[in-house]
């Protein structure tokens, strides 16, 4: 299709909020605030007033770069749960423009993602008054359902985070009055005509923003969006996309999709999602590197020794094995989420935490790297396993895989850095479906002590003395770092302890599920969490060579059961490195 189809998207309004709310983002730390402007994102126009009131604070940024959880650090607040200060402003969210509205619709809203963490993450923003005044949720999807029945088949799994709160029933019942139907096939434009009817009759004369969340199948996304765009997008304010993975297949499928997509929304208007961005520790990540002076020093060769990317599932693909079948574990975990942690992990410090400063220290990062190569590379599949009565199938015995499939399940993989800083240093990762244990994290091993004092007290296996630092992303989210330490008492006995920062301990307050912190971020306009298109096509340009010759030259997977530790080529690959996994050490398997 032409770009001449393309309906104005963002009308000057909003266009010109957006800049200033970029630039009232930036004024923050100045505490000088803008007025408001007469559009969609007024309506956080109190909250900015807030920060006003927080002088003598520093604002520290949330994912959407607001400095929502302003902390002094003369009057103490700092000693407190930032999340407590967060909580201390959400009376000021509800207080809304009542000019503008947003309607967020979910297209493909029958589906697993869409019950299971969509609506659910839509309702804990609701409950913790992140949405505005005039906010309305329209489910979209092929499948007949009145409104009625829609709200019924949600409301099962709204519960999930916030169940046992005060006000749960009742906020659920308000949530649920917002929320509509509307069935419609994916690839026509009547239906949609008819959507932006419904959402007119929810706007009348107010702005109008929109949000579409496409939980759907990849091949239907074009047609989506096409619809979307020429017949329900906003007259007056905004429309913005929300685009799951996968984007693609490999470089030539996902430059296809990007040019697709962009014949009718500008690359502002897409919202690539990766949800391992939104996840607290990945959050955290910036944080621990750039605001304390103990770790960047340390970070580069000259100190690290390897770094570790894990993911695990204690369960198999179970429910999604025809679009497993289709990507495989690279591409479902390794060329996104790892790859994402990765990227923040090594990326050079940006200019600011402005989206665009950091995506570009992302693809500069992911430009440094070589391409995977196939000997850098061990793939598995789970077969099945019964004991104690229980069997869990394996990948092929479900009816939707082909049985002589050879889509990798597991994959172990080493990268390098060509750049000044990591020159040298392996970055291993490991990713499995179907394991002992569900956990993903960062490893860094530092290098040994050289002329070690105490060497002799670690008789020949220095790696274990080796400094290690884990950042534990789920579950138990922690940050600690394996030290030496000497055993108490009159001999001279050293371990190996944790200097331990368990998430549970000292933030007793629920960790928001990782969609509320990025539906929120697109909500906002924020785009520091979502893949920007030349990220994306770094990342594939990474993986792409190496799944092609996984596929050209059928290369069989190693079988491992299904609740095992993983294939034991993992092992050969890390010892290649001279690297041990830090999951498997013994200390944490
Ligand atoms: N589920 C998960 O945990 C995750 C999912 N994703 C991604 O999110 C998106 C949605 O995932 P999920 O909800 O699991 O997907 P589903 O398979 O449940 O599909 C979502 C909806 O799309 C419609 N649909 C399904 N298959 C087809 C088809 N062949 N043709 C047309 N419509 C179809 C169905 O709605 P109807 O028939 O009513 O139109 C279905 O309810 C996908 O892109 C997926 O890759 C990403 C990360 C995790
Ligand atoms: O994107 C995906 O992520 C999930 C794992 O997400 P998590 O937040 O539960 O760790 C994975 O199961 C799925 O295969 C993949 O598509």
């Amino acid at each position: 299709m032409a770009t001449t189809h393309l309906k104005p998207l963002s009308c000057s309004s909003s266009a010109c909020s957006h800049a200033s709310v970029r630039h009232e983002r930036q004024q923050f730390t100045r505490f000088i605030v803008c007025k408001p402007v007469n559009s969609c994102f007024s309506m956080w126009g109190s909250r900015f007033r807030s920060t006003v009131q927080a002088a003598n604070h520093f604002p520290i940024k949330s994912s959407n770069g607001h400095p929502l959880n302003a902390v002094s650090l003369q009057d103490g607040i700092a000693e407190r749960p930032l999340g407590e200060e967060r909580e201390g402003l959400q009376h000021l969210y509800s207080t809304g423009n009542a000019e503008s509205t947003l309607i967020i619709t979910v297209v493909g809203a029958s589906g697993d993602l869409a019950k299971k963490k969509i609506f659910p993450a839509l309702f804990a923003l609701y409950y913790e008054d992140f949405l505005p005044e005039n906010f309305t949720v329209f489910g979209y999807a092929r499948t007949k359902l009145t409104d009625d029945e829609l709200r019924n088949m949600i409301c099962g799994t709204l519960t999930c985070r916030i169940d046992k709160r005060e006000n749960c029933e009742e906020k659920m019942d308000q949530f649920l009055k917002r929320c509509f139907y509307h069935s419609g096939q994916y690839n026509s434009e009547e239906h949609f005509a008819e959507l932006d009817e419904k959402l007119k009759e929810k706007e009348g004369e107010k702005l109008s923003c929109r949000l579409f969340y496409l939980s759907i199948p990849p091949d239907k996304f074009v047609d989506v969006v096409r619809c979307a765009s020429l017949k329900a997008s906003s007259g007056n304010g905004w429309t913005r996309v929300i685009v799951e993975k996968p984007f693609g297949r490999d470089s030539e499928s996902s430059g296809e999709l990007t040019k697709c997509l962009k014949q009718y929304l500008n690359e502002d208007q897409i919202f690539r999602i990766d949800h391992y961005l939104g996840k607290e520790l990945v959050e955290n990540l910036s944080v621990l590197r750039f605001s304390n002076l103990v770790f960047e020093p340390l970070w580069s060769s000259n100190y690290i020794r390897n770094v570790q990317f894990i993911f695990s599932e204690d369960f198999g693909t179970e429910g999604r094995g025809g679009y497993f079948d289709k990507y495989g574990i690279i591409r479902d975990i390794m060329q996104n989420h790892l790859l994402q942690m990765l990227a923040l992990f090594a990326m050079e410090t940006p200019v600011s935490l402005d989206a665009e400063d950091i995506r570009n220290e992302k693809v500069k990062v992911l430009r440094s790297m070589k391409p995977l190569q196939l000997e850098d590379v061990v793939v598995g599949q789970y077969k099945g396993q019964s004991t104690g009565g229980k069997t869990c199938p394996g990948y092929t015995d479900d009816p939707t895989i082909p049985n002589d499939s050879l889509t990798p399940t597991f994959a172990a993989a080493a990268l390098f850095i060509n750049n000044a800083r990591w020159d040298g240093v392996p970055f291993l990762m490991k990713a499995g479906k179907a394991l002992h244990t569900r956990r993903a994290e960062i490893r860094v091993q530092f290098r040994h002590v050289p002329g070690n004092l105490y060497k002799r007290n670690f008789g020949t296996d220095l790696d274990k003395a080796t400094n290690e630092l884990v950042l534990r992303v789920q579950p138990d989210e922690a940050i600690y770092l394996r030290i030496n330490n000497k055993v108490p008492g009159l001999g001279m006995r050293l371990d190996r302890s944790d200097l331990n920062l368990l998430f549970r301990s000292r933030y007793p307050k629920e960790i928001p599920d990782a969609y509320e912190r990025i539906l929120l971020d697109a909500i906002e306009g924020e785009r520091r969490l979502f893949i920007r298109s030349d990220e994306l096509d770094a990342a594939w340009a990474l993986f792409t060579p190496v799944l092609k010759e996984l596929e050209e030259k059928r290369i069989a997977p190693e079988l491992y059961l299904y609740g095992s530790r993983g294939p034991v080529g993992a092992h050969y690959l890390a010892a290649k490195y001279n690297v041990r996994w830090g999951d498997l050490s013994g200390d944490d398997s």
